[in-house]
């Protein structure tokens, strides 16, 4: 089994879990009455280079990266150094994240927030509503494309924004065939693990103008922002370069200032 298979195959036994206990007509009854969405894509577009600033425990390739004893004050402090968007990564088994994180940051913060998790049913979507999340990440390698199409229609009807992962050329013609206008590049391969930054660079002048593009994984610090907005990023997804830093804040406000800054190459649209 491929990693990405592993962890969904975890996502989906916990997944039958939650949905023994609460069924999907009443989550859906109850997501149906959570406030309104936040516009996150709105939130995005504000500025030179968004920073989407992530709340990430764990990872598969790194292990341990940061306990995160209080995830709404590090939401809090990345929302005061100027995230546009905070992203809670919401699986558990190998990320370490819950939906009680993404319960605590809404509860915390004013910002539009993205649930980062394996999506592969509905019911996880309408989850991700009434918990508070704006945006949702759906990852093209992860989804069938019938699967892919009904889950974005499905984001998009409840009034949020769908993130669609891709990696490679072949995802990305499925996401823009799915109706993706919010695209995330990310440089590390689910299955081998590996970053590579050059990815990036390889699909995006592939994607039309008007795609919203992310570039996720291996931002490190001021110098790759710069890089991809350079070649043409409209925002910059962070975790681990935040996380695992003596101070994330501090980290990231260096970040949202070479996003902003006049020399920071920025969309021409
Ligand atoms: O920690 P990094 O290298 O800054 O990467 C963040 C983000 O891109 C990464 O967490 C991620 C991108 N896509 C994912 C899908 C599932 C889980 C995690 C992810």
């Amino acid at each position: 089994m491929s990693v990405l298979e592993d962890i969904v195959a975890g996502v989906r036994a916990d997944l039958a879990e939650r949905e023994a206990a609460l069924p999907f007509d009443e989550l859906k009854q109850r997501a149906a009455k959570a406030p309104e969405p936040r516009d996150a894509l709105a939130a995005l577009r504000e500025s030179g280079i968004g920073v989407i600033a992530e709340v990430k425990r764990r990872s598969p390739s790194k292990g341990e990266l940061a306990p995160i004893a209080d995830p709404a004050a590090l939401a809090k402090d990345y929302a005061d150094a100027g995230a546009r968007v905070v992203s809670v990564l919401t699986e558990q088994r190998r990320f370490g994240g819950s939906l009680a994180d993404l319960d605590a940051v809404r509860a915390a913060v004013d910002v539009p927030l993205l649930r980062k998790d394996f999506i592969v049913s509905p019911y996880q979507v309408h989850e991700a509503r009434l918990h508070g999340a704006d945006m949702v990440l759906l990852i093209v390698a992860a989804l069938e494309q019938n699967a892919l199409s009904a889950l974005l229609d499905r984001v998009e009807s409840l009034g949020m924004t769908a993130l669609v992962e891709v990696h490679n050329a072949e995802e990305a013609d499925r996401a823009l065939e799915a109706g993706a206008s919010v695209i995330g590049i990310n440089a590390r391969n689910l299955h081998t693990l590996e970053v590579d930054r050059d990815v990036f660079a390889r699909l995006a002048p592939g994607l039309p103008m008007e795609t919203f593009k992310i570039a996720e994984s291996g931002v490190r610090g001021p110098g790759d922002l710069m890089a991809y907005a350079g070649q043409g990023a409209d925002a910059v997804l962070v975790g681990e370069g935040l996380v695992a830093s003596e101070d994330p804040k501090g980290a990231l406000v260096k970040l949202v200032t070479a996003g902003s800054h006049p020399a920071c190459p920025r969309p021409s649209r």
